[in-house]
């Protein structure tokens, strides 16, 4: 437990622990009342039982003086008004601190998940290499929730149950030790026993339920999105299954929380009912009179009322922390990954708006060697590429020859594991890495389309007041997109398009993408295998648009089509990593035999 509470408290900054301090004294002020309003039912009962101890005794008779009352009956009734006035105000004070709590920790909730979210999108891309988005999702909506609704807030209602508890007993230890000892221990140690017995099972099933939502996330998300293909293989059923295995047993596991949590209220509350009825006998016992009894009695039963209440929330909330650690432990474990400190992001997400880096002499790879983590073989070795300002180069070679690998080096995703990357001599690091991405625009193999309108889609990302529409319908023109959107789109380039673009067709997402990279006019376009999915007529067209840039910015293209790359002033050809060949079009079909038979010659 003590490391729970310190993986709690490490992921507050200094805010967050001056408001839990706010929570913490709230929550002693609704233990104090909670006493002072049991504490006050006894007295009232001994004066409503025997109205002449107001002048036997000597603080309420010195009260009924000096406060002028007329006779005993009004003073009772101010003294009823008194201990209504002090449980009402109680409860005020108690809806006061709920309010200071529900804050505290919904304000922590938004916190968290966005925290996480900033800490994903800082971290390198090869981290998303390794991991599944849905299961990142899934830490972000739901692990933050269990870290709330599952760590937080039961420690908040153990630390409130617990204050609850300690006064409820101090007022009855100052009553009559003996008794209060004998409800201590019995209550207390039904809750300690039961507990000691169900930790492991619940920690256990907690760390289950991590695995099981983590599967349900996954198979729910991939049974929608690849939903084109399960039906046209007739596969909906299998996914269904993969997704309810998991789903159920996440439910079997909350039956079994729930159960264990809620189970020793039965057995405690029939030991109170008894316990009670041992008071009465005890009472008996030693010759107390009734009226000495129901004051006493009327004491138990109400402290009952109010402790039985607070050591059940107190063992579930024990149980509810054995149960959720897991889910804290994640949260924790991936809210510090690549820092020490959670509460740094905002330097990690690097700024918006820099100076691109210059770029006027040279782009050069020189000797790089990259391997993907978990691979044997490397994917580049000793590649050296250079690309002067204003050329257009091209990239070809055999399937899984490592083009793409070679343009998210360029694009700065992954570092090489050997060798340099430098601009006009300069070196990207991670520092300058945002500085020179300026520069590119980029169409990759498949484009992402956000469930958006057309023109969001092009100047993707860009805030709306800042979209600069005439550059959306520049970028559209040259990328062969505007004829379809202003002639067809009812709502040109408003038209919002569904998810993932399923109102539009391959070549049209395709455009859009290439739309997306020119709409910043960046000095550098890197296309890979961008027209791939284009009619020959329609590739013929971009591919003119894209000639069109030639001389004016730095064009490199990855084909598989050989045709595509035909006028690029430089032809790469790689093999196994490494560049086998360069040269012209007709230069390479004169050398290479690879390329004479890919380009069909
Ligand atoms: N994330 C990854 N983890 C491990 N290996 C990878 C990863 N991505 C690519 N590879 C491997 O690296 C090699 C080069 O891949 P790359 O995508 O760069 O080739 P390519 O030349 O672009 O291929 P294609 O023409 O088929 O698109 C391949 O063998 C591939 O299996």
């Amino acid at each position: 437990m003590p490391s729970v509470l310190k993986k709690l408290l490490a992921l507050l900054d200094t805010r967050d622990r001056t408001a839990a301090s706010v929570v913490m004294a709230s929550l002693v002020l609704v233990a104090l009342f909670e006493v002072a309003g049991i504490a006050s039912i006894m007295p009232f009962m001994a004066v409503v039982m025997n109205p002449e101890i107001i002048h036997t005794n000597r603080f309420l008779e010195w009260t009924f003086q000096e406060l002028g009352f007329q006779s005993d009956q009004i003073y009772l009734i101010a003294l009823g008004l008194l201990v209504l006035g002090l449980l009402i105000f109680g409860n005020v004070v108690k809806a006061a601190s709920m309010w200071i709590t529900l804050r505290f920790h919904n304000g922590l909730y938004y916190k968290l998940a966005r925290h996480l979210l900033a800490r994903y999108m800082s971290l390198p891309y090869t981290f998303f290499l390794n991991r599944n988005t849905a299961e990142l999702s899934k830490n972000i909506l739901g692990e933050v929730q269990t870290v709330i609704g599952g760590v937080l807030d039961p420690m908040t209602k153990a630390i409130s149950s617990l204050l609850v508890c300690t006064a409820i007993l101090t007022l009855l230890i100052v009553v009559d030790p003996s008794v209060a000892l004998a409800i201590a221990l019995v209550l207390g140690g039904c809750y300690v026993s039961v507990y000691k017995l169900v930790r492991r099972k619940l920690q256990s099933i907690g760390r289950q339920q991590v695995e099981a939502n983590a599967q349900k996330f996954k198979w729910a998300s991939e049974s929608l999105s690849g939903i084109k293909d399960l039906k046209v293989l007739g596969r909906e059923h299998t996914f269904l299954q993969r997704f309810s295995l998991h789903a159920s047993r996440h439910a079997h596991n909350n039956i079994t929380a729930g159960l264990i949590s809620s189970l020793p209220r039965f057995v405690l509350e029939s030991v109170a009912f008894g316990g009670i009825l041992l008071v009465v006998i005890y009472l008996v016992a030693q010759g107390k009179g009734i009226s000495q009894m129901v004051p006493l009695l009327t004491l138990y039963a109400f402290a009952g009322y109010r402790l039985m209440p607070s050591l059940q929330e107190l063992f579930i909330a024990f149980a509810k922390l054995r149960f959720s650690a897991a889910g804290l432990d994640i949260v924790h474990h991936d809210l510090m990954l690549g820092s020490q400190q959670p509460g740094d992001l905002a330097q990690h997400l690097p700024p918006v708006n820099r100076a691109p880096l210059p770029f006027k002499e040279r782009l050069e790879l020189r000797e790089v060697s990259f391997s993907y983590e978990g691979t044997l073989e490397p994917t580049l070795r000793h590649l050296n590429l250079r690309v002067m300002p204003n050329t257009s180069i091209g990239l070809v070679g055999p399937t899984g020859c490592g083009k793409s690998t070679t343009v998210d080096l360029i694009l700065g995703l992954i570092s090489p594991s050997g060798g340099e990357f430098l601009v006009d001599g300069t070196q990207i690091t991670a520092a300058n890495i945002r500085q020179w991405r300026q520069n590119v625009g980029y169409v990759p193999q498949t484009i992402y389309i956000s469930d958006d309108t057309i023109a969001r889609n092009i100047a993707f990302g860009v805030p709306d007041e800042e979209i600069d529409i005439a550059k959306v319908r520049e970028a559209a023109r040259l990328a062969k997109l505007a004829e379809f959107v202003e002639n067809e789109l009812p709502d040109h380039y408003d038209t919002a398009i569904g998810e993932r673009g399923v109102r539009l067709s391959g070549g049209q997402r395709q455009r859009i993408g290439i739309a997306r990279a020119l709409y910043r006019d960046p000095s550098i376009l890197i296309m890979d295998e961008a027209t791939s999915a284009l009619d020959g007529v329609t590739e013929e067209h971009i591919m003119d648009a894209v000639r069109s840039l030639s001389g004016k910015k730095t064009i490199i293209l990855i084909a598989h089509r050989l045709t595509t790359v035909r006028d690029c002033d430089v032809i790469y050809l790689l093999e196994h990593g490494s560049i086998a060949s360069q040269g012209t079009f007709d230069e390479l079909m004169r050398d290479s035999s690879w390329f004479r038979v890919s380009a069909g010659g």
